[in-house]
């Protein structure tokens, strides 16, 4: 990310905006939307699996769900937040991980310009791939701004999104111990 080239456009878009960005409060602004960039976008180009360290050898034959993980991502289309909570389930095949990580693993895809259900995907599909369990399942729900704040205008609004792999695509009474326990 080059900071200069990141602080002249937010000056540009604070100019065409009608603003005057040498006035006292909006001096820094450029340089503060540059360092949050950084943070909010820190996940660009980092593979989310490389955040799922920490697996260790365990036979445990029951569901493990890590539910309530808040999260903000930002919107792809609008470049505007969508937060809410994820919730993470999987049914161990020998394997399990430290559970910090589910939820370093919830942050590091929610750190990139989004779409809620690609990034329900990403977590399934890394959690799949790094432990190999008998099944994984995610369901993310969210606020987008985009849908409160402008456009349609409607806050409150919550949208859905529900990942599975292994079992949880074809068990019927798996899915359901998950959503009885997300309650
Ligand atoms: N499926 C999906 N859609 C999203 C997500 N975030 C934002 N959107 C939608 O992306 C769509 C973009 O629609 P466009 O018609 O290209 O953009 P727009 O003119 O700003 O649309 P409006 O929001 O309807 O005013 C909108 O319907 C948004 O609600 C997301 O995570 N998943
Ligand atoms: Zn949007």
């Amino acid at each position: 990310m080059n900071e200069e080239r990141i602080k002249n456009a937010i000056r540009v878009i604070l100019e065409e905006i009608g603003e005057d960005p040498d006035r006292e409060g909006l001096r820094d602004t450029p340089d503060r939307v540059y360092r949050m960039y950084k943070e909010i976008f820190s996940g660009i180009g980092s593979d989310p699996q490389d955040v799922l360290t920490a697996v260790f050898h365990e036979q445990h034959k029951e569901l493990v769900i890590v539910k309530d993980i808040r999260f903000y991502s930002v919107c792809e289309h609008h470049m505007v937040p969508f937060f809410g909570k994820a919730h993470v389930g999987y049914l161990p095949d020998g394997k399990i991980i430290g559970l910090s990580k589910i939820a370093r693993l919830v942050d590091i895809v929610s750190k990139r310009l989004q779409l809620q259900e690609r990034m329900t995907q990403m977590i399934a599909d890394a959690m799949n791939q790094r432990l190999e369990p008998k099944g994984v399942i995610v369901m993310l729900e969210a606020e987008h701004l985009c849908m409160s704040m402008r456009g349609i205008k409607r806050p409150g609004s919550t949208t859905v999104t529900i990942a599975t792999r292994g079992i949880f695509d074809t068990d019927e009474n798996m899915r359901k111990r998950f959503f009885e326990l997300i309650k």
